[in-house]
């Protein structure tokens, strides 16, 4: 199971930091910021260089929230499973700054495009802003894109 971060940053005002991706599967899509980790690489050191490369935001690896875990199944591809570890981030240093990968965009949290994003991302993101933790499992049809099903729990420890 290949390890991934995904990060969002929230700002002093609430909104959240979400980039729409400009290449690749999941083009013209808004999502948080991530990757697969390296190797030697925790998943706060992922989480940290991916959200530089992507959008020039710097964080401290103890400035991220962990928010929850998300095993990410593909039903006709699964060497492409993936465990992805959720953070918030509320303090960084620099600015938003559009990258070859990503083009950022702060959103209030009630005006977020889900309808551009992520199928799953409407269950479970709502679910992080009102500050709960998850764990949880997707599994995508086929397509590799439409959620065969999805199991969401709060992540209480
Ligand atoms: N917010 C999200 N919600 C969701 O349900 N699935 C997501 C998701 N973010 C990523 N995924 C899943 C679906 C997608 O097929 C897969 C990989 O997405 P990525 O955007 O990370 O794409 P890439 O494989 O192109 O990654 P990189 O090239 O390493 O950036 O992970």
């Amino acid at each position: 199971m290949r390890p991934t971060t995904l990060c969002f940053p929230v700002a002093a005002d609430g909104r959240l930091l979400l980039g729409c991706k400009k290449r690749g599967f999941g083009n013209g899509k808004w999502n948080g910021f991530g990757g697969k980790l390296e190797p030697g690489e925790s998943f706060r050191e992922c989480a940290v260089r991916e959200l530089y490369e992507e959008v020039s935001l710097l964080a401290e690896p103890e400035a991220l929230e962990y928010m929850g875990f998300l095993d990410f199944h593909f039903t006709a591809a699964p060497a492409a499973d993936h465990i992805t570890y959720i953070y918030f981030v509320k303090t960084w240093t620099g600015n938003a700054t559009e990258s070859e990968e990503m083009e950022p965009r702060f959103f209030a949290v009630d005006q977020l495009p889900y309808d551009r994003m992520w199928q799953s991302d409407r269950v479970w993101l709502p679910r992080l802003i009102k500050g709960e933790r998850i764990k949880g499992r997707v599994i995508f049809a086929p397509d590799g894109e439409t959620v065969q099903s999805l199991e969401i729990k709060e992540d209480r420890q």
